[in-house]
């Protein structure tokens, strides 16, 4: 049966039998209760089996995309990881109207690598979720651990009138507005710190399931609105970290551009859960969420496996590429790796250092192959600094791909 809403219940029912059904799920051994008001209710979650259910579902699709990962070689998931973390980060900030390039994100997430020169719009978020893809990003542990991640995240794009005015959070009232309409009204400035520690606790504790403490954090976050600008982007953060103590990093790094594609339906998720008839109960916005979530893992299933099958037929035209020495063979290996990048990496090239890491042989050497590959056509220099390369559209042809 769906899940009734309180605010349902009141318009069908009436006032009485709202507050029945509030007392009822409050009282209930698979409700989860937080220290956390919203408006003047605790905020609570009904573990519903149709949430239970939904968790499970995610399980199911994240080993299945896990087996599928474990078949796909280096170059690839590399690659793929190259492309997701491009996307994540384009959509968190188009969510909020903040405009990037796929090619200043990539610039952003190579110049990670500590190249010298003058830092690069986004580099230090590209860092971070960088650090979060590769697992080795622990979950802030207090109030000033978010005041880092925030500034790393706004990095350079916040406008001087909307700077962090205290010392972890901000001073003023703020609110969250749609045209002329007020959606929300953030926390006073008195309570910032201490509901920041009840999310960090929820983030925590293990006393809620993985993926409901999640998306409760989430809301929390967003219901506190510590900073005047950037909360979107820093809360969508901490739950791509939550997720990846859950689920793997490849789906916890999916979820910025489902929600992009459906920003009414995230947005309408807060103000139904915050809503004052709806009593504090986060049921739908976790359940919700979980569907995004969903939805975010099932494209990355298809987009995967659409993207194996082209590398399958890839192998095959390599395979039956004459190659009547060692150097025509490791000509045939560099145009493989470079078909890997061009299907599995939305960049499409691959600068000389990285490409040479895939060979015992030296840098100089695969220098060289390059060199030639690029006089009979087949390879293309993207960037001079550094060197990049990409397929030509004689080497698309020749290879099987689409260019
Ligand atoms: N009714 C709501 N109550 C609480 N939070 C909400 C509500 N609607 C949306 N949000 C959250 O607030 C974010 C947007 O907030 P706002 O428009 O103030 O942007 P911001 O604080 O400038 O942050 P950023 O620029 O990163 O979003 C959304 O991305 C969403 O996470």
């Amino acid at each position: 049966m769906a899940y009734r809403t309180l605010k349902a219940q009141f318009h069908a029912s009436g006032a009485v039998a709202a507050d029945d059904l509030h007392a009822h799920r409050l009282a209930s051994e698979s409700t989860l209760v937080w220290d956390f008001e919203v408006g003047d209710f605790p905020a609570f979650c009904v573990l519903t089996t149709e949430m239970v259910k939904l968790q499970e579902r995610v399980f199911v699709l994240d080993r299945k995309v896990a087996a599928l990962w474990s078949q796909i070689p280096k170059g690839a998931s590399i690659g793929y990881l190259n492309t997701l973390l491009i996307r994540e980060i384009e959509a968190t900030n188009d969510i909020e109207q903040v405009r990037s390039t796929r090619k200043e994100i990539s610039d952003a997430l190579k110049a990670k690598l500590g190249e010298p020169g003058h830092k690069k719009r986004f580099q230090e978020l590209a860092r971070l979720y960088s650090a979060l893809a590769n697992g080795v990003y622990d979950l802030p542990s207090s109030p000033a651990e978010i005041r880092t991640i925030y500034d790393a995240i706004v990095d350079g794009e916040i406008e001087d009138d909307h700077q962090v005015d205290g010392p972890l959070f901000r001073l003023e009232t703020t609110r969250i507005t749609s045209g002329t309409k007020v959606v929300h009204e953030a926390v006073p400035v008195g309570e910032i710190e201490q509901r920041i520690n009840a999310v960090l606790q929820l983030l925590h504790k293990d006393d809620a399931p993985g993926l409901v403490a999640a998306m409760a954090s989430h809301f929390m976050f967003e219901y506190i609105h510590p900073f005047y600008d950037g909360n979107g982007r820093t809360g969508r953060f901490l739950l791509a970290q939550k997720l990846q103590a859950v689920v793997s990093p490849l789906a916890a790094m999916a979820l910025s551009p489902v929600i992009n594609q459906q920003k009414d339906r995230y947005y309408k998720a807060f103000e139904n859960a915050e809503h004052p008839l709806n009593k504090g109960d986060l049921t739908p916005f976790v359940t919700g969420m979980l569907e995004l979530l969903l939805e975010a893992q099932g494209e990355m299933l298809r987009d995967l496996e659409a993207r194996q099958l082209l590398f399958d037929d890839l192998k095959q035209h390599i395979e039956r590429r004459p190659a009547t020495s060692a150097v025509e063979e490791r000509h045939n290996r560099i145009l493989f790796i470079l078909g890997q990048v061009w299907l599995f990496d939305d960049m499409r090239s691959i600068d000389q250092d990285s490409l040479s890491s895939y060979f015992k042989e030296t840098k100089q050497t695969i220098r060289k192959d390059l060199g030639v590959l690029e006089d009979q056509g087949l390879v293309e220099v993207v960037t001079q600094r550094p060197k990049t390369f990409t397929l030509s559209e004689l080497a698309c042809q020749e290879l099987g791909l689409i260019k």
